[in-house]
């Protein structure tokens, strides 16, 4: 797949193609982010036409969206399970030539994520984990053969500098998010920090995500290994559909 930078109308399409998936009665999780936005709106869409859904958002962000344009919604502790999650991703591996639709999962990871960029990671991960099916809503220029980016960290506030610490030990570098409205750091909705961690190109995710995971004060990181159903690509003419 040629890969370019992200525009509104390729969000639009995968937001859009991944709502269509959500049926009568669905418990939907609502990612964040500009592409899982269009999904909100869909489903919004679609429930003022009559469908039953309830969702269980992931974020300040989609919570009000979610209200804005009308989903019922619930919480994760008062539904017995969810249905379909559909969230957006700040990096996603896809080393598809275009030659087939459907996918093994690989060993290069097809699938796996880094998620993060509006630091409503920890509970993405959770509502993500909790769903029978995952869906990424991405456009082209998320796709990369290999993750890179740095890994956000949620970060218990006063344990910042020995996380950083930690983070060092394992050959990272890591530097606390800046608001970019406020003097000060990026604060989640949870009210930790969120320290990025540059790593450079990833050689084993799914160890790192275990080392990180082990450092105390880390409240979750962002990489999402093995835990991807479908992506869906959107671009300026279609969706192609990634199944793992
Ligand atoms: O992980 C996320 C938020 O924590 C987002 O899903 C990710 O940053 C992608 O956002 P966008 O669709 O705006 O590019």
């Amino acid at each position: 797949m040629k890969r370019t930078g992200g525009s509104d109308e390729a969000k639009r399409r995968a937001g859009e193609r991944a709502a269509a998936e959500v049926e009568d009665g669905f418990v939907v999780g609502l990612g964040t982010g500009s592409t899982t936005a269009h999904a909100i709106r869909a489903i919004g869409e679609a429930v003022e036409n009559g469908l039953e859904v309830r969702g269980i958002p992931t974020s300040f962000q989609s919570r009000q969206l979610a209200l804005e344009v009308g989903i019922p919604l619930t919480s994760l502790d008062a539904v017995s399970s969810v249905d379909l999650a559909i969230d957006g991703a700040d990096q996603v591996v896809d080393t598809d030539d275009g030659t087939e639709q459907v996918l093994e999962r690989s060993d290069a990871g097809d699938g796996d994520l880094i998620k993060g960029g509006g630091a409503a990671h920890t509970r993405e991960k959770i509502v993500d984990a909790a769903a029978d099916r995952f869906v990424v809503v991405a456009d082209p220029s998320k796709l990369v053969d290999r993750l890179s980016g740095p890994v956000p960290l949620a970060v218990v506030p006063d344990a910042h500098t020995v996380v950083a610490d930690a983070v060092r030990e394992l050959g990272g570098e890591p530097s606390i998010r800046a608001a970019e409205c406020k003097d000060g750091p990026v604060v989640t909705d949870a009210g930790n920090l969120v320290l990025d961690c540059s790593f450079g190109p990833l050689e084993d995710p799914e160890h790192l995500a275990s080392r990180l995971a082990s450092i105390p004060g880390v409240v979750e990181h962002g990489l999402f290994v093995g835990r991807t159903d479908a992506t869906y690509v959107g671009s300026e003419s279609g969706v192609e559909v990634r199944e793992y």
